[in-house]
């Protein structure tokens, strides 16, 4: 988000507000814009690790369902209904019709938060609005229907039209704002996980190295959560106060926040297990009569354990981040380059699946799964129009911010690819030496 963004930017009423209604904010934590990534909280101080940043009353977060479920009257059912239309996957979008009613709602307790994000124009907006179209265009019909006719009282969002438009905000203001926390206590002692909006604390950005972490805590009076922020190192003054959005890939820092993360350790790239796209490139790395589109009854029954095959596989298979090559690939990869269905029995699927088990069916077995991957690759580098240098280029000449962006995820995606290629041409190299130098002893 960019500060110059907000048509009123006052977030020093922000810092006021949370602390009327008795929260607790450090004294040398302030707003300050931050470089590209829009505002963010700033040490205006040292601190030192374990001291407490920001603690907000467990009246201050914005959630679903709080309200909705002791309030049983016309605008209320009217977004009830409408929220439980809303499939589990675009769970923004159910937060984001409550931050609708209260942006909507004059007077609402949440207006001096809402008045700050409320123009903002990041973005996330404009992929999500992108990728989230259809369901979005449904929505904003089931929306009007729900609406048409009704009485002011029972109108959930004081008689305001709500379009597709709208809607698409209130879902990547919620998707780029909102955390995942515990919410209401069950009689079992857990918590439901709840997605909420801090006000304040989410105005720290975002890094892989944070200096501070959210934390939830038992409120002494009550059952109440509270939710602080604490240094999780010393701070210097000057310091961005920083916290890790989550292990995330790329697609989800794009869609759902608006950025790339360069070298994100967990970015990876995500194909389809596709038996004649393997036959392609294992023949283009010069592996001898390939069968991963026919492959033999009992491989079969290996990939259907792999969920690779039969009723509904899950054939979305991915390569880079945490696992180098996803376990499920790798097995199925090593598993169908072998005839000798004996050896393969001798070992479990875990054993298969893994590639710290060190070429479990043979170097030669090892090695051809290995190129074969280097080869798709290979193939899934050539569906990409440019080059990382032209990418470079691109940006170097000057292109929109929105162009920027997409320009920048395809050269972490290429630079995941390279990697993948550079790490399993290491690992074979090593193998295939190892196998020299036994062969020579
Ligand atoms: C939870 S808000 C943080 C506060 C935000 N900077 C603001 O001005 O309101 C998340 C948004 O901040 C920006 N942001 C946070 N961390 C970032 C990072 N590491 N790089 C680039 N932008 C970042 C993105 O626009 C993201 O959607």
């Amino acid at each position: 988000a960019t500060a110059t963004a907000r048509l009123v930017p006052r977030p020093p009423d922000l810092i006021k507000w949370v602390r009327r209604e008795g929260g607790f904010i450090h004294r040398g934590v302030k707003i300050l814009p931050n470089g590209a990534h829009g505002l963010g909280l700033v040490a205006c101080e040292e601190m030192s690790k374990g001291s407490l940043l920001i603690a907000l009353p467990a009246h201050v977060p914005l959630k679903f369902g709080d309200h909705e479920s002791h309030n049983v009257d016309g605008a209320t059912s009217v977004l009830v209904n409408l929220a439980n239309k809303v499939p589990e996957e675009l769970w923004a979008m159910k937060l984001g019709l409550k931050l609708l009613q209260e942006r909507a709602k004059i007077g609402s307790f949440w207006w001096p938060y809402i008045n700050d994000i409320k123009n903002l124009q990041y973005a996330p907006l404009l992929s999500q609005v992108n990728k989230r179209c259809r369901f979005l265009l449904d929505f904003e019909q089931e929306v009007k229907h729900a609406l048409h006719g009704l009485k002011s009282d029972n109108h959930p969002f004081e008689g305001q039209d709500i379009d597709a438009s709208g809607l698409g905000w209130a879902m990547s203001a919620v998707s780029s704002r909102a955390f995942r926390l515990y919410g209401k206590k069950l009689p079992d002692g857990s918590h439901i996980d709840t997605p909420m909006m801090l006000p304040l604390i989410d105005m720290c950005n975002h890094s892989f190295n944070p200096n501070a972490q959210i934390v939830q805590e038992q409120d002494v009076k009550n059952e109440n959560m509270l939710i602080k922020v604490v240094a999780q190192v010393p701070i210097k003054e000057n310091d961005s106060i920083l916290i890790n959005y989550g292990c995330l890939s790329n697609d989800l820092f794009l869609l759902d926040y608006g950025f790339v993360v360069s070298s994100n350790p967990y970015d990876c790239i995500e194909l389809k297990y596709d038996g004649a796209l393997l036959d392609a490139a294992s023949m283009a790395a010069g592996v001898t009569s390939p069968n991963f589109s026919s492959p033999l009854p009992w491989q079969q029954q290996l990939l259907t354990q792999l969920n690779l095959h039969g009723e509904a596989p899950n054939l979305k298979v991915t390569i880079g981040g945490e696992e180098l090559v996803e376990r499920r690939l790798l097995a199925a990869l090593r598993v169908l380059l072998a005839n000798d269905v004996e050896m393969v029995q001798r070992h479990d699927l875990n054993t298969l699946q893994s590639l710290a088990a060190n070429a479990p069916l043979g170097t030669e077995i090892e090695a051809s799964a290995f190129r074969t991957i280097i080869a798709l690759c290979v193939i899934a580098l050539g569906h990409f129009p440019t080059k990382i240098m032209e990418d470079e280029s691109l940006i170097k000449c000057g292109v929109s911010a929105s162009i920027e962006l997409a320009i920048q995820f395809r050269i972490q995606k290429k630079s995941v690819i390279i990697d993948v290629m550079r790490e399993l041409s290491r690992r074979l190299k090593s193998l295939l030496s190892k196998n020299t130098s036994a062969a020579q002893s």
